[in-house]
């Protein structure tokens, strides 16, 4: 997928979080957006997802050549970040046979092949409201990254992982790059160091006024 940037500006209430934003991300490429705490990566990453409304501006989305919808390309989608959660209530195995109503999982995987590639064999029968952070965190990169969507849209996708966790998340984010946009909101880099192209959104903050 293609996701263009015209002029793209946000605010919440007065205050303008980026303005004049015009910037392609380009098919089959992977991208950082990059910035200090509270710069706005967050804002930029759900708005590009449509789950914030932008304030001025445009964001055109095209697939195979053809423009889509916000609503369309919702479908096409997959995003992780800290504030969405997962159903506490299934157990590992019924999350993703509920997630792949949804969203199918890349490569024809099945839901217990997915259990393994996260590594999460001895869990598979636990309710999610009994994982650890680390484990849910998995469970979210895993649903996310695996799913069969062309555009992944990660938030600081380390968060409550340790080491071993790095090390899988970059593993299988790179190894699930191939014929899809990634956009990696972050400003760690071990979280993004696999990305070709960085964003700035400092450099996108509206000058302010003497
Ligand atoms: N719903 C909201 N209403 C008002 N202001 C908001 C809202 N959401 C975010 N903000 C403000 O927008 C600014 C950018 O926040 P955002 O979460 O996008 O930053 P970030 O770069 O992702 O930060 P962090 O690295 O700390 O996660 C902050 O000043 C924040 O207070």
């Amino acid at each position: 997928m293609q996701v263009s940037l015209s002029n793209l500006g946000k605010r919440y209430n007065y205050e303008w979080i980026f303005r004049n934003l015009t910037y392609t991300f380009e098919s089959g490429a992977s991208y950082a957006i990059l910035g200090h705490n509270g710069s706005g990566k967050s804002t930029l990453l759900t708005t590009i997802a449509g789950y914030n409304l932008h304030s001025e501006g445009q964001i055109n989305y095209t697939l195979h050549a053809k423009p889509l919808s916000v609503e369309e390309a919702y479908r096409h989608l997959s995003l992780t970040a800290p504030y969405l959660e997962v159903i506490e209530e299934f157990t590992l195995l019924e999350m993703l046979a509920f997630h792949v109503k949804f969203k199918p999982l890349r490569h024809g995987l099945s839901p217990l092949e997915l259990v393994e590639r996260m590594g999460l064999q001895k869990a598979k029968n636990k309710f999610v409201k009994d994982f650890s952070s680390g484990m849910k965190q998995r469970l979210k990169l895993g649903l996310a990254i695996y799913s069969d969507t062309a555009l992944l849209l990660l938030d600081e996708p380390t968060t409550n992982l340790d080491q071993e966790g790095v090390a899988w998340y970059q593993e299988h984010v790179q190894q699930n790059q191939e014929g899809r946009l990634t956009i990696v909101a972050s400003n760690i880099l071990h979280e993004y160091s696999f990305c070709s192209h960085r964003l700035q959104i400092s450099d996108y903050h509206p000058v302010p006024r003497k």
